[in-house]
Order: C-alpha cells, then sequence, then structure tokens
C-alpha cells in the first residue's frame, strides 16, 4: 500500500509542479484511473482503453517517466491543448486504488464547525460560533437594567392603554346621550339617571317607590348627602313620552329587606354616607291622573329621569347653627336615638312651629324629622288622611318614636272616621325666639344679669350664716321643709344614655311651647280651608296670596306661614 502510494506520489509531482492549485481538484485526481487488481505489479497498470489511448502504443508501468522530458511528455499526454484549465484526460487513465477511492469519496455527512473538536489557533480572534452568539444575547438580556429601563416599558404601556381609554370615553360621550358623566346624585339644573329599586302598593290608591341613582357606588366618591333638616325640598321626575315633569317628596329611606310573608319593606333611615343616592317617595294614584298613572306603572329596574333637589323652604339662620351643634337623626329604635347637644344657655332658644298637612301633604312633615339634623324646636302637627291605610306602619313607629323624645306632637284627623281639622286645633302664634343678632347681645346681657342675681343670693346667704357655706345642706333642708317631702336627686350630673332617657328625666314639659311658625300644606280646598291659597305668580316667586281661613282668624300673618302647594 506505501509503495502505491509512493508511486502515485512520484506520478504526481510533476503535474504538482505545473498545476499547483489544481493538483487537487478532483477533476485531475478522478480522471487519472489506476488499476488496482495487481497491487504489487507495477507492470499490470495501464490505461483504460479509450479512443485516443486505443491508437497510442501501449504505455507500461516501467514505463514510468523518470526524466524532467519524459514527465513533460507524459504531461503533454495528458493535457495536449497546454491551456490553464485541465481538461479531461483523452488518453486511458489508470484505475484508482479502492481505498484511496473510499477516502476520496464525497462524505455521507455535511461538515459542521460546531463538531469540530480540532483545537484550531487563530492569530485574529476567530468569528463567534452560532452557540456563542446565544449564550452572548442570553447574557446581555439578564444584565441588570437600570430602574428607568426596567419600567420604561410599562410606563409607555400605561400611558397608551390610559390614553386609549380617554379617547375611548371622549368620543362615546359625544355619541352616546345616555352617557351618564355626572358625578353627583342628584343637580338641580340636569336630569340624572335613576332606576326603580322597589316598589309596593301600600292601599287602594298609594304606592311607595325606591329610587336609586344609576352606578350608586360609583357616584358616592364625593361624599354627597341629599338630606339635612335645613330645607324642605322635593325632586322632579320627567315623564319622557310625552315630555311632562312633577313634583315628588323624596323621604330619607330605604328598603333594606322585605317581610316574606306580607311582602312589605323593611325600611331604614338613610344615614350613612354608603346609603346615600337612595330614596323612597310615596304617589298617590289619580284615575285621571296622567303622572301618576305612567309612575305607578312602571316595573322594577325601569329608568327614570330626576332633577333636584328644588327647595321649597329653607330655615332662617340660628344662632345655635353657627356653633355647628347639630340635633341627632332618628333612629329605627328608640333606645338608639343620641340625645340632643346641650344648647348654650345664653343663646336664644329654637323656634317652635305648627305643621298643617293633609294627604300626600304630609310628606314634606316627615321629611323633615326623619333628616339628619331635623329643626331644633319643637312642632305640633296636624295631619289629616283619608284612611289609616294611606300611612304606612313603619311611618306611625317612627313618628312615635320623635314624639317620646319630645321633638313633635302628632294629631292625626282621619277622613273615614269622621274626623277633620276644626278651629279649636289652631294654635296661636307667638313671638320668634329669634330675630336678628340684636337678638345674641340682649340675651348674652340677660345671662351676665341672671349670674349676677345668683352670686348675690350666694354671699347673701353665707353672710346670714356667719360665712360658713352649707349651700347644699341648707337646700336640702329648705327643700324639706316646703315639700315635707324626700328630697329629690341632683340629676345634673348624669349624663343621659339617650333621647328618650334625656327628655323623659330631664326635660319633660308640662305644656307644649307657643309656634312661631305655621307650615301648611294639602289639596287646594285643604289649602283654602286653613290658611286660604298661595299666589306666587310673580317673578321672585315670593307667596303674595292673602291669608284666609282659620289661621287668619287666630292672627297669623303672611310673615309666619309658609305655604307648600
Ligand atoms: C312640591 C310638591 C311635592 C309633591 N310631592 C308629592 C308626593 O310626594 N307624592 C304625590 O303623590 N304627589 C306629590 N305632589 C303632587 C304631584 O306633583 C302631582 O301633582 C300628582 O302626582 C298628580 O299628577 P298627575 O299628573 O297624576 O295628575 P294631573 O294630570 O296633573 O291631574 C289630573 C287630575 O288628578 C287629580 N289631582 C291631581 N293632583 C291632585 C291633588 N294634589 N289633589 C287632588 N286631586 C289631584 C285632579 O282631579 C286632576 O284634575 C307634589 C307636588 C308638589 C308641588
Amino acid at each position: 500500500m506505501s509503495l502505491r502510494i509512493r508511486n502515485l506520489q512520484s506520478f504526481l509531482r510533476p503535474i504538482n509542479r505545473r498545476f499547483p492549485q489544481a493538483v487537487w481538484s478532483s477533476r485531475v485526481v478522478t480522471s487519472i484511473r489506476y488499476n488496482s487488481s495487481t497491487p504489487n505489479n507495477n507492470s499490470s497498470r495501464r490505461p483504460n482503453s479509450g479512443e485516443e489511448g486505443s491508437n497510442k502504443k501501449d504505455t507500461k508501468d516501467s514505463d514510468l517517466p523518470a526524466t524532467n522530458d519524459e514527465h513533460n511528455e507524459l504531461l503533454e499526454k495528458y493535457n495536449p491543448d497546454k491551456s490553464s484549465r485541465v481538461g479531461t484526460p483523452k488518453g486511458a487513465i489508470p484505475a484508482i486504488d479502492h481505498d484511496l477511492a473510499s477516502l476520496l469519496k464525497k462524505p455521507k455527512y455535511e461538515y459542521n464547525p460546531e463538531n469540530n473538536t480540532n483545537e484550531v489557533t487563530y492569530e485574529f480572534p476567530p468569528p463567534k460560533s452560532p452557540k456563542q452568539l446565544k449564550v452572548e444575547k442570553i447574557r446581555e438580556k439578564s444584565k441588570p437594567k437600570s430602574r428607568f429601563k426596567k419600567i420604561a416599558p410599562s410606563l409607555i404601556a400605561a400611558g397608551l392603554a390610559s390614553w386609549g381609554i380617554f379617547t375611548y370615553s371622549y368620543l362615546t360621550s359625544k355619541t352616546d346621550p345616555d352617557k351618564d358623566g355626572e358625578t353627583g346624585l342628584l343637580r338641580p339644573d340636569k336630569f340624572l339617571p335613576y332606576v326603580i329599586s322597589f316598589k309596593h302598593q301600600i292601599d287602594d290608591d298609594h304606592y311607595l317607590i325606591e329610587l336609586t341613582r344609576k352606578n350608586r357606588h360609583k357616584k358616592l366618591i364625593n361624599n354627597e348627602t341629599l338630606f339635612n333638616g335645613k330645607t324642605m325640598w322635593s325632586i322632579e321626575i320627567k315623564q319622557p313620552d310625552i315630555n311632562i315633569v312633577r313634583n315628588y317628596t323624596p323621604l330619607p329611606l330605604y328598603v333594606a329587606g322585605t317581610d316574606p310573608v306580607t311582602k312589605e319593606p323593611h325600611l331604614r333611615l338613610v344615614s350613612e354616607s354608603e346609603e346615600q343616592g337612595k330614596f323612597i317617595i310615596i304617589v298617590k294614584k289619580y284615575k285621571q291622573g296622567e303622572f301618576s298613572r305612567w309612575i305607578t306603572g312602571l316595573n322594577l329596574l325601569h329608568p327614570v329621569e330626576v332633577r333636584g333637589p328644588i327647595v321649597e323652604h329653607k330655615f332662617p339662620g340660628h344662632p345655635l347653627d353657627k356653633f355647628y351643634i347639630k340635633r341627632p337623626q332618628l333612629a329605627n329604635l328608640l333606645s338608639k336615638i343620641k340625645p340632643d347637644p346641650e344648647y348654650p344657655e345664653k343663646l336664644p332658644k329654637p323656634e317652635n312651629y305648627v305643621y298643617y298637612g293633609a294627604g300626600t301633604g304630609i310628606l314634606p312633615l316627615l321629611q323633615l324629622i326623619y333628616s339628619p339634623n331635623p329643626p331644633k324646636g319643637f312642632i305640633e302637627a296636624y295631619l289629616s288622611i283619608h284612611s289609616e291605610s294611606n300611612l304606612l306602619d313603619q311611618f306611625k313607629t317612627l313618628n312615635y318614636f320623635a314624639e317620646k323624645i319630645g321633638r313633635v306632637k302628632f294629631h292625626y284627623f282621619i277622613g273615614e272616621k269622621g274626623e277633620h281639622l276644626s278651629s279649636k286645633d289652631i294654635l296661636k302664634p307667638t313671638l320668634p325666639n329669634f330675630t336678628g343678632l340684636s337678638d345674641i347681645k340682649l340675651s348674652e346681657e340677660q345671662y351676665r344679669e341672671k349670674l349676677l342675681a345668683e352670686k348675690r343670693e350666694e354671699v347673701k346667704r353665707q353672710i346670714a350664716n356667719g360665712g360658713i357655706s352649707n349651700e347644699g345642706k341648707k337646700s336640702i333642708t329648705h327643700e324639706e321643709e316646703e315639700n315635707h317631702t324626700i328630697p329629690k336627686l341632683d340629676v345634673s350630673k348624669f349624663k343621659p344614655d339617650n333621647a328618650f332617657q334625656q327628655f323623659n328625666i330631664f326635660k319633660k314639659r308640662k305644656t307644649t311651647p307657643d309656634p312661631s311658625f305655621a307650615f301648611v300644606c294639602g289639596p287646594e280646598g285643604y289649602m283654602a280651608d286653613v290658611s286660604g291659597k298661595s299666589d306666587l305668580n310673580n317673578l321672585e316667586m315670593v307667596d303674595n296670596g292673602p291669608i284666609g281661613g282659620k289661621l287668619k282668624e287666630k292672627g297669623w300673618t303672611l310673615q309666619n306661614i309658609k305655604r307648600l302647594q
């Protein structure tokens, strides 16, 4: 084998010299074939028979070129046109050795430099393999980035998202007229969407309807409270089909549940901020009444448009309000009603009122006494209703609580029982406790005088007792001497737990105070009979209608009457 390779090398040496680049080209190599049948016999090596070779004299193995001339001759033979291109030998080519041929065969597998484990050294840094590039890329990615670089994509994404939302809401609010962009619960200049969240028929012609602000939870962000005892107010509801509007008196109550047997609603007072945005109205259905028939016929979750508050009466300012002393709201349990704050003695007393109401005209009074911070004075209420069934039991209970804590005295007149308001039920007016700022100065002076008188009395007593202060003992002895009874408990040191205790132990009155202001509210005929009809037919919307009826007889004037019609 080694001999054969040596022969081949010596054979190809001259070709190498002449065609150094092409010497290992497959074309040259494959064009030279050797007969491998007799490997050790050089004489048996002869070119394959060819067209040209057959014409020439045979070349024996022993005839291999020994001199340069012979080499050239041989080359001439295999490269007769002497061009730089190596052409296909025309003569017979010796057969190639089988082992050599297997080495020269095209490899079965594609060469892959990655699999090359041979160590190679380079003068310059070698090009990076795909694997190295991949590792480098991963390493680059896992490198710690700056804080800004880290949050930059999130910031861009958030910015794009909010821009998208804004654009969408801007475009849709322009195109969708029903879209409610208002955050408030009510607006006096705009109808806002509400839904009928509960409906209950009280009797033949009275309905309780609970209204809830659409998307109520989203509208509570402003902590808006609709009810406050400082005003009597109504809402306007729109009938969109025939475009008419009617007023109704909202009450600060909502439906907390229903009785499984009677289906009557369990009403709760609206007092917490999360209960806002709901209220109830009581609607009387008239046979010919366009609006009342429509609204009482609506189903649950039907949308309605509501505007308000429309202020019907605003209570004038009082020095007690200046000190932000609020009267606690009623509660669903008598014992839960908080006691009234102690009003400073030197300030004028709160005003007392009388209320004459009939039918749905009793509702403004109920709104007032169920609201937070109701009027601080006492109210004598004369309410005329057709039937006892017109009034929900839960209203009667709340009214009873208000009575038990000394805020109101109710007188009911039930029409179907033949009970009616008469002249003897009309109270006489008294002067108001507070008419203006001069009253404060006057009451402060009175208070100073009162304190001085008390001090003088105390000094006198001390002198009479030889300088020994024995006031407590003396007062008890004095009481005992006067009444011949067990001395009374000094309750001034006790603090009441609730309004009921406060009124019944500390403040119980023998007589009810006289009112200085009267409210009248009811149907036309009732108004005419009690106070004369109101007349608001002027730009200022001031009631200029002359006072008449029963109230005029008792000395009431336009200055101390409010007619709600
Ligand atoms: C400030 C204010 C608050 C109000 N609050 C309430 C409330 O809480 N609940 C309530 O039910 N109503 C309330 N009303 C009355 C209400 O606004 C409507 O007038 C009433 O519902 C009738 O409207 P209607 O369209 O059905 O009747 P309309 O079509 O206006 O009248 C049709 C017929 O119904 C009868 N009618 C209408 N109103 C009366 C009436 N007051 N007395 C007697 N007969 C009448 C008459 O026969 C009349 O001809 C209030 C009104 C005002 C001004």
